[in-house]
């Protein structure tokens, strides 16, 4: 375990400095240590209790009947196993006395045989009821919490989504298994109390209760020297050169790359490269840090515990040698087996503080994925902002706009000092090399972003975009992007959801099929717009011969079938939804950026003869490198380059300039002149 500090690096402000240890490929950074504070300890247990408070409620809440079953269970379980010990010491010493008496006592060893029976059956009657409700009760508190962490998920923005996140992704299962673990931990603090009161019981008959010290002593001595990540805030990562390469040739063999794969005869290579990067990986361990932190580097501390647990031993032996008349046989066997179970106990115990913490961890990022709070700030003016607006396209003006991606390691802006008007109802197109930042002025004028340059940089009809309710400037924009992408629903439902409130109303989805140019790929399906897209059939198979012809492969192979379609077709579709949206008569501006990469001749010459038909109302931004049918039509062709503006004017205005955009537009003329001809 090698250990280095370095300086905290994220905030300035913070001086405090990051340690960092090496396990194996890890890397486990974590604040320089603190001295062991008892009072922290106790201030973090109390923060913990009002996210258990809040989750049992909820639990209850949920489920009253199932959640009080299956506590009941749990806490039965937690006196359960002292009183079955009881039962068994006073079987014993019945036994024992009447065996040194000769005259068993029938009717004390009938009473306690039959009370500790009933204990038996009660305890199989509970578990077997808990078996029955844990399944229910587990999906309503899943179901629960999924759709607790959707909401949280979906309102979360663009640039707040791509925002590296400091947690681990909470799961709607952390909260089953953070209520079930609470449960768990209560039910091991009464099983320690009750099993600790009888071995009291039982060591004072001994005369003295220094027996019951000893059993605790090695659970005490391991929750004290225990060496957990969990207690700690830590991040785990690797920077291990040959262990990265190892993980993305494996990843080589995902689907995705079959066919590269195959045509590029790259196998002998991945296997040849993978083999290489194991060997020089070494035997460096990627057992996961916190199994690794837990190592010692000396064997004394398992001598040490191990010792530890042989003292309840010792000491029987020594009362026997020194006391012999103060131990029978039944009670030997009784301090033995109480010990044990004491000590076992008390281990669960302190594991079960140690996921207790790992749970409070997972519950709070549960609630508090609720409170991440977005980057893009609502604004509360509505749009339109008067009836008239309604009928009129969005107007645009950008000033002096600049603006880098967050987090982007380009060493110039995305965008820089752009100076744009484009009035209500205008086509425009914007053209421009690859990287140029012509998306990007879409992303922009949708807000998806903010740009970097001062808020009211971008004014959407003469108002900072910011000030608008958000809500009122998605409804009122149709986005159209290369980028789209088909969601795990039907066709129809594809289709129907750019207009959610009409999403069923098969009339309008067909219309907005037909202009989509879907209706053709629809038609080619069995079940038409019916056709679901899976996203990965819930059907599994465990053990089933891999024989093409067994029944099990056969159905399983059925069971698992996802539809997919062409690149142009998911296309086709994506801009039907488009083409729906436009049926709410709610849109004014409508951001088209690259929609027919995948499309042939026909179909995008169609897409864009049915854009512009329904161009009235509404102001149209085409970004597009195929800008042969557009640009002729367009009121205004904004040509861009290295994030700034080249220049902006008509078609016929930019061709008689013979700047950047004759340049790209010659350039794909001249694909269409006869050979010879320039
Ligand atoms: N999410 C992102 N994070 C960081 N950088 C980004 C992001 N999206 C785009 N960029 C960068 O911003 C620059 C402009 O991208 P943009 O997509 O606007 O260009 P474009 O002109 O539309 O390009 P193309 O013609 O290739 O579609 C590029 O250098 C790109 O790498």
């Amino acid at each position: 375990m090698v250990v280095e500090s370095v300086p905290h690096l994220a905030a300035k402000a913070d001086q405090r400095q990051l340690e960092t240890i090496t396990l194996g490929i890890w890397k486990v950074s974590s604040l320089k240590s603190t001295p062991f504070n008892i009072r922290k300890q106790f201030s973090d247990l109390g923060s913990a209790f009002p996210y258990f408070f809040r989750l049992a409620v909820e639990v209850y809440t949920l489920e009253p009947v199932l959640a009080i079953m299956f506590v009941l269970n749990k806490l039965w379980k937690g006196v359960e196993g002292a009183l079955l010990l009881y039962f068994s010491s006073r079987i014993l010493r019945i036994i024992e006395i009447g065996l040194v008496q000769g005259a068993p006592d029938m009717v004390a060893i009938l009473n306690a045989l039959t009370a500790r029976i009933s204990c038996v059956v009660l305890a199989a009657i509970l578990q077997w009821a808990s078996e029955q409700v844990i399944p229910t009760l587990k999906t309503r508190v899943t179901t629960h919490f999924e759709l607790y962490l959707m909401q949280a998920e979906l309102r979360i923005d663009v640039p707040t989504s791509q925002k590296p996140r400091s947690k681990f992704k909470a799961s709607s299962y952390n909260a089953w298994t953070s209520f079930e673990g609470i449960v768990e931990f209560v039910t091991q603090v009464m099983k320690a109390f009750s099993q600790f009161t009888l071995i009291l019981q039982a060591s004072n008959s001994t005369g003295s209760s220094l027996f019951t010290a000893l059993c605790v002593m090695k659970p005490v001595f391991l929750a004290l020297s225990r060496r957990s990540l969990w207690d700690i805030p830590h991040i785990v990562y690797t920077d291990n050169e040959h262990r990265k390469r190892m993980k993305a040739l494996n990843f080589m063999t995902s689907p995705g790359y079959r066919s590269e794969i195959l045509a590029g005869d790259l196998i002998g290579y991945i296997i040849n490269e993978y083999r290489k990067a194991a060997a020089l990986l070494g035997g460096l361990s990627d057992d996961w840090a916190p199994n690794q932190y837990m190592n010692r580097k000396s064997p004394m501390w398992h001598v040490v515990t191990d010792l530890m647990g042989d003292l309840p031993m010792v000491y029987c032996a020594i009362v026997s040698i020194l006391h012999p008349e103060e131990l029978s046989l039944s009670s030997i066997a009784i301090l033995q087996q109480s010990s044990q179970t004491l000590e076992w106990t008390l281990q669960v115990l302190s594991m079960n503080v140690n996921s207790f913490r790992k749970q409070y961890q997972e519950i709070k990022n549960v609630y508090d994925s609720a409170k991440t709070s977005t980057k893009l700030q609502d604004g509360n003016v509505s749009y339109p902002r008067t009836s008239k607006d309604k009928y009129k396209g969005m107007s645009f003006e950008l000033r002096d706009v600049s603006f880098t991606y967050p987090g982007s390691q380009n060493t110039k802006p995305t965008l820089f000092n752009i100076n744009l008007s484009i009035e209500s109802g205008q086509l425009v197109v914007i053209v421009g090399a690859n990287g140029s930042g012509k998306s990007t002025v879409l992303k922009l004028l949708s807000r998806f972003y903010d740009p970097s340059s001062a808020p009211d940089s971008i004014l959407v009809d003469g108002l900072p975009i910011s000030r608008y309710r958000m809500q009122d400037l998605r409804r009122a924009t149709a986005t159209l992007t290369q980028d789209h992408s088909l969601f795990p629903l039907s066709l129809g439902e594809n289709i129907g959801l750019g207009y959610a409130e009409r999403a069923w109303d098969a009339g309008m989805v067909d219309r907005a099929a037909e202009t989509g140019g879907a209706t053709h790929c629809l038609r080619k399906l069995q079940k038409g717009k019916n056709t679901k897209l899976d996203m990965g059939n819930e059907a599994y198979g465990h053990n089933v011969p891999d024989e093409p012809t067994h029944p099990l492969q056969v159905e399983l192979e059925k069971l698992q079938k996802n539809i997919s379609l062409s690149g142009g077709e998911t296309q086709r579709v994506v801009a039907a939804r488009t083409f729906m949206r436009l049926e709410s008569g709610t849109v004014n501006f409508v951001a088209v950026d690259e929609p027919s990469s995948a499309l042939d001749p026909e179909g995008e010459a169609a897409l864009f003869r049915n854009l512009i038909r329904v161009r009235q109302g509404k102001t149209m931004i085409f970004v597009t490198h195929r800008f042969g049918h557009l640009t002729k039509h367009a009121d205004l062709v904004v040509c861009m380059k290295d994030g700034t503006i080249a220049e902006a004017g008509t078609h016929v205005e930019l061709i008689s300039r013979d700047g950047e955009y004759a340049k790209l537009y010659n350039i794909q003329a001249s694909a269409f002149f006869k050979s010879g001809s320039t």
